[in-house]
C-alpha cells in the first residue's frame, strides 16, 4: 500500500487504476466511486490495521470501463507496472502511464465519430472589456485552434465547439462562471501557468519554432496564453508524444458570419434545445467519413463571408450535382478512407494497432482514385483539391509489405508482420512451422553421412536434443560430435547445429513476438515522419466529403444553386424550411413563400398571424437559406438571390423560451440592446414575438421602439424579420416608409381556422388568441368577457377609468393600443414599470392558449388560469 499512497499522494484529484498482476485496483474512496459507477463488487481488506474498500476489474476489460467512468465525470490516472515481475523483485516498479479526462479523450470508446472532442483553454482579459483568449485542441486529431476577441465572441465560441473540458485559471473560476456560465467540465490549473512567458515558451518547443509568426497568431497575446496553458496541461497529465500537433490555427473573427450563442441555439444549427427537435446539422450531414462529418459542424457554425470562398464551394456542388457518375464515383472511394485523420494521430501516441495501419495503406490506396476524378472531374476547385492530395505511395508500399494482410489488433498476440520481410522472423516462424521436420531431416542427413543407420535423435530435460548411437556404430562417430551421456546399450551426443536449432525452437515463440514487436515499433517510428501529409490528406478529404454531402442533399431535397452577388438585398422565391420540409407526416406538403428583403425599400417585414401560423417557420428559414448558401450549400427555394450577410441575430420572445429557464424579460431586453449595438448594412436580424415576455403595453411600447430604431438610427439598415401577436405594430408602416406589413394568411372556416401557411401583403388586423381558445374548447362566454375586460383594463391605463360592464353586449373586440394612442405619461409608466400585471396576462394567455403548440396538460393549464381571471376581475 505504500507504493500506492505515494502515487496517490501525487494525483489526489483523480480516481487512480492501479495495476495488479492482471488487474486493475481502487482503493478507498476511489474503490466506492468505481463500484458505484460501473457496478463491480466493492470489498475490503485490512490494511495495517484498518480496512480499506477495494474493488477491481480485469485488466483486458479497460476499454469497457474506463469511458465509463470518464463519462462519469472523473479524472482517470492508470497506473501501470513499468517492468515485469520477477522472483528476485518482491515490489515492481510502477507509474502512471496516462490520465484521461473528458478533454483528453484519444480512445474510440470515448469519442463520437463525428463530432471533435474539444479541450478549451480560456484566458480572459483582466476585465470585461479587455479581449479575452480562447484555445481549443482535439487531442485525438491534433487540430489545434486560437481565437481572441470580446467575451461574446468566446461565449459564441463555446456554444459552437462546445469543449468537453475546459481550463482556467484558477483564481478566474468565478469570473468563468459569471461570464460564460457553470455548465462546463473545469479544470482549474495553478495561476502561474497562464504567464505569458512560460505559456510562449511551451508554444515555441511544441513547434520548434522561433516565433509564432508564421501561424499568425503573433499578436494574440491572451490566446497563446491560453494555448500555452493546453499544452501544459498535456505534459502534467503525461500526454508527451505530440508530433501530430504541429499547426495552430486562428479563428479570425472577421472571416464567418456572426453568430451569437443565441442565433445558434435559436436557429438549432448543430443542437436542439427541443427533445424531439432535429438539429440542422443532421438533415445536412451527408458525409461519409467522420472527418467530413467533423468538418460539416464547423462549417455550420462558421460560414462564410468571402464571396470567392462561397462561390468556390458552389462551384463544386454544381460539379458534382451535374455528375450524377462523378458523385456516385467519389462517394463509393470516399467510403474506404475511414478515420485517417484520427488514426494517424494515435501513430505519436503510441496507441495505433496494426489493424488500424493497415486500415492507413488501404485508406491511401483509395485516395489515388478520388485524386484522379478531382482532378478530371472538369472544375478548377477540384482540380486544386486533387493536386493538393498525395496517396504517399511510399507509405502504402512500406505497410503492406511489412503488415499481414489482416494483421492481429493486438500485437503481444503476434501474428502482424507480413512473410518474407524479415529473414530472421521468417527463419524462426519456419522453425516453429517446421521444427520436427528439421530435426527429421538432421537425423536422416547424419545418418547417411555416417553410415550410423540406427541413428535417433531425442530429448531430455537435463541437455535437450541430442543424437542417440547404439553400441554397434560407436567407431562411426564423427570428431565433431560432443559425447553427453553413456548408456548400457547407446551413447548420446550433442552437436553445434543441434544445440542452434533447439535454441531456436525453445524460445522461437518468444523470439517471434519480440521480434514482431521491434518491426511494427520501427515501422510506427518510420511513419512518424508522414504525420503531417496524412493530416493534409485528410484535410482535403473532409472538405470533398462535406460538397459532395452537400450535392447528395442538394439532389435529395430539390436544392438549388444560390446567386451570391454583391449587393445587401435578398430574394428567395418559393423558399422552404429545411429542417420542418423534411419532417412533415406523410401526404403533408411544406408551403413554400417568397421572401424579398431590401434595405433601400423594404428593409423590414412585419409579420403578423396568429399562434400556429407559421410565423416562427418562416423568419428561420429566411436566416437558414442565407447561411446555408455561405456554408457553400445549395438551398432550399426554387430561386434566391442573396447579398452576403455578415451578422445574423435572433431574439426569441421570453415567453417562448421561458420553460428552460433561460430567458427572462431582462435577458431579453439585454441581448436586444445588444443587438442594437452590433447592427451592420449587412446583418439579418430576426425578431420572434420580441416583449411578449412582459405586460402587453411593454411588450408593444418596446417592440415599436426596436422597430424604430431599426428603421431611423442612421448607422445602419440591418434586413429585419419581424414576427409579432400586435398587429398594432402594423401602424409602424403608415410612418416608417422602408417597413411593410406581411401576415401569414388563415382561412376561418366556422369554428376552424386553416393554415394556409402563405405570407401575404399586408398586417392581420385581429388578435387570433380568442379564435385559438375557442377552439381549444374554452365556452364561448368566456373568451367573449376575457375580451371584453381586457379592453377595459387597457382603457383603465389609457384614461384611468374604468367601466367594467362597457362593451358586455358587443362581440369580443381585441384592444386597440398603440404608443400612437397612448399619452406620453402612460408610455413612460408602461416602459419603467410594468404595467396591469391582470391585462398583460390576460391578452397573454389569450396570445398563446393554442391546442396544436401545447401539450394538454399545458393547454388545460392556460385554460384554466384564464377563467379564474376572468372571473377574479368581474
Ligand atoms: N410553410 C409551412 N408549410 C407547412 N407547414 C408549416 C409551414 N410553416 C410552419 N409550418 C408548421 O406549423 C408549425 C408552427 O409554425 P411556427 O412555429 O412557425 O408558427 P408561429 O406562427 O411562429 O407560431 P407561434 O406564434 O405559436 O410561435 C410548424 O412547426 C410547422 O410544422
Amino acid at each position: 500500500m505504500a507504493q500506492y499512497n505515494k502515487v496517490k499522494a501525487k494525483h489526489p484529484e483523480a480516481l487512480l487504476l492501479f495495476r495488479v498482476g492482471d488487474f486493475y485496483e481502487t482503493f478507498g474512496e476511489d474503490a466506492v466511486k468505481a463500484a458505484q459507477v460501473l457496478g463491480i463488487t466493492l470489498t475490503s481488506r485490512n490494511n495495517g490495521g484498518s480496512d480499506v474498500e477495494l474493488a477491481g476489474f480485469p485488466y483486458h476489460s479497460v476499454d469497457l470501463y474506463l469511458p465509463r467512468l470518464v463519462r462519469a465525470g472523473y479524472r482517470v490516472a492508470i497506473c501501470e507496472q513499468l517492468e515485469k515481475p520477477s522472483k528476485d523483485k518482491k515490489i515492481v516498479k510502477r507509474g502512471v502511464t496516462e490520465i484521461v479526462t473528458p478533454g483528453l479523450a484519444v480512445d474510440d470508446q470515448l469519442l463520437e465519430h463525428n463530432s471533435n472532442n474539444f479541450l478549451a483553454s480560456v484566458a480572459p482579459g483582466r476585465s470585461r472589456k479587455d479581449p479575452c483568449g480562447l484555445s481549443l485542441l482535439d487531442l485525438s486529431t491534433g487540430e489545434f485552434l486560437v481565437a481572441e476577441g470580446s467575451t461574446d465572441y468566446i461565449d459564441k465560441l463555446l456554444q459552437s465547439f462546445q469543449p468537453k473540458e475546459v481550463l482556467l485559471s484558477k483564481d478566474r473560476r468565478k469570473d468563468f462562471e459569471q461570464l460564460f456560465g457553470d455548465r462546463f467540465y473545469l479544470s482549474p490549473l495553478d495561476e502561474w501557468v497562464f504567464t505569458p512567458d512560460y505559456t510562449t515558451e511551451k508554444l515555441l518547443k511544441q513547434f520548434q519554432a522561433i516565433s509564432l509568426k508564421g501561424f499568425g497568431i503573433e499578436e494574440l497575446e491572451r490566446a497563446k496564453i491560453a494555448a500555452g496553458a493546453t499544452l501544459h496541461y498535456l505534459e502534467t497529465t503525461e500526454n508527451r508524444n505530440l508530433k501530430h500537433i504541429n499547426r495552430i490555427g486562428r479563428l479570425a473573427n472577421d472571416r464567418y458570419v456572426w453568430l451569437d450563442r443565441f442565433t445558434i441555439r435559436n436557429l438549432e444549427l448543430i443542437y436542439s434545445p427541443h427533445d424531439h427537435g432535429v438539429p440542422l446539422v443532421n438533415i445536412i450531414d451527408r458525409t461519409v467519413t467522420p472527418m467530413g462529418g467533423r468538418l460539416l459542424r464547423k462549417w455550420v457554425v462558421l460560414p462564410l463571408k468571402d464571396m470567392k470562398a462561397i462561390r468556390e464551394r458552389h462551384e463544386a456542388v454544381r460539379t458534382f450535382v451535374q455528375s450524377p457518375p462523378l458523385l456516385q464515383d467519389l462517394d463509393t472511394s470516399l467510403k474506404q478512407i475511414g478515420d485517417v485523420e484520427r488514426l494517424i494521430s494515435k501513430v505519436p501516441l503510441g496507441k495505433v494497432n496494426p489493424r488500424e495501419i493497415r486500415a492507413l495503406s488501404r485508406a491511401l490506396c483509395a485516395m489515388e482514385p478520388i485524386r484522379e476524378l478531382l482532378l478530371e472531374a472538369g472544375s478548377d476547385v477540384l482540380a486544386a483539391m486533387g493536386e493538393k492530395l498525395d496517396p504517399l505511395p511510399d507509405v502504402c508500399d512500406a505497410i503492406d509489405r511489412q503488415l499481414r494482410e489482416e494483421p492481429a489488433v493486438n500485437l503481444s498476440k503476434g501474428g502482424v508482420i507480413a512473410d518474407g520481410f524479415d529473414e530472421l522472423l521468417d527463419e524462426l516462424r519456419d522453425v516453429t512451422r517446421n521444427g520436427k521436420s528439421r530435426l527429421a531431416a538432421i537425423q536422416q542427413r547424419e545418418s547417411e553421412r555416417t553410415g550410423i543407420s540406427s541413428l535417433k535423435i531425442g530429448f531430455n530435460n537435463v541437455f535437450g536434443y541430442y543424437l542417440e548411437v547404439t553400441n554397434k556404430y560407436k567407431k562411426a562417430v564423427p570428431p565433431e560430435w560432443t559425447r553427453k551421456q553413456t548408456l548400457t546399450s547407446a551413447e548420446r551426443y550433442i552437436t553445434e547445429e543441434l544445440k542452434v536449432l533447439e535454441d531456436k525452437i525453445l524460445h522461437a515463440e518468444e523470439k517471434i513476438l519480440q521480434r514482431e514487436e521491434e518491426l511494427y515499433e520501427e515501422l510506427v517510428a518510420w511513419l512518424h515522419q508522414y504525420i503531417g501529409p496524412v493530416q493534409r490528406n485528410a484535410g482535403v478529404l473532409a472538405q470533398v466529403d462535406c460538397l459532395l454531402g452537400f450535392a447528395k442533399v442538394a439532389n435529395r431535397d430539390r436544392y438549388v444553386e444560390p446567386e451570391m452577388h454583391a449587393e445587401r438585398d435578398l430574394e428567395i422565391e418559393a423558399g422552404r424550411h429545411p429542417v420542418i420540409e423534411r419532417q412533415l407526416e406523410v401526404g403533408e406538403q411544406y408551403v413554400p413563400n417568397d421572401v424579398r428583403l431590401d434595405p433601400d425599400d423594404q428593409q423590414i417585414i412585419m409579420i403578423t398571424g396568429p399562434n400556429m401560423a407559421g410565423k416562427s417557420a418562416l423568419l428561420r428559414q429566411t436566416a437558414l437559406i442565407c447561411l446555408l448558401a455561405q456554408m457553400g450549400s445549395f438551398v432550399p427555394a426554387k430561386r434566391a438571390r442573396l447579398g452576403i450577410v455578415d451578422r445574423v441575430f435572433t431574439r426569441v420572445g421570453a415567453s417562448d423560451n421561458i420553460s428552460s429557464g433561460e430567458s427572462t424579460f431582462m435577458v431579453e431586453m439585454n441581448e436586444t440592446a445588444s443587438i442594437m449595438n452590433n447592427i451592420t448594412d449587412r446583418s439579418l436580424i430576426l425578431l420572434d414575438e420580441i416583449g411578449r415576455g412582459t405586460s402587453t403595453f411593454d411588450g408593444i411600447s418596446i417592440a415599436w421602439a426596436i422597430a424604430e430604431y431599426l428603421h431611423n438610427n442612421g448607422r445602419a439598415r440591418p434586413k429585419v424579420l419581424f414576427a409579432t401577436h400586435y398587429h398594432e405594430l402594423n401602424e409602424l408602416a403608415a410612418s416608417l416608409p422602408r417597413v411593410h406589413n406581411y401576415s401569414i394568411a388563415i382561412k376561418e372556416h366556422g369554428n376552424r381556422i386553416i393554415f394556409l401557411r402563405k405570407l401575404v401583403p399586408g398586417g392581420s388586423q385581429h388578435s387570433f388568441g380568442i379564435h385559438v381558445a375557442r377552439m381549444a374548447g374554452m365556452p364561448a362566454e368566456i373568451v367573449a368577457r376575457a375580451g371584453n375586460i381586457l379592453t377595459q383594463l387597457e382603457q383603465q391605463h389609457i384614461t384611468g377609468e374604468v367601466d367594467p360592464h362597457e362593451g358586455e353586449t358587443g362581440q369580443p373586440t381585441a384592444p386597440h393600443v398603440t404608443p400612437n394612442t397612448l399619452s406620453a405619461d402612460a408610455m413612460q409608466l408602461s416602459i419603467f414599470e410594468t404595467a396591469d400585471p391582470t391585462a398583460g396576462r390576460l391578452r397573454e394567455l389569450l396570445d398563446q392558449v393554442s391546442i396544436n403548440n401545447m401539450t394538454p396538460i399545458e393547454c388545460m393549464m392556460k385554460l384554466q388560469e384564464l377563467k379564474d381571471l376572468v372571473r377574479a376581475a368581474d
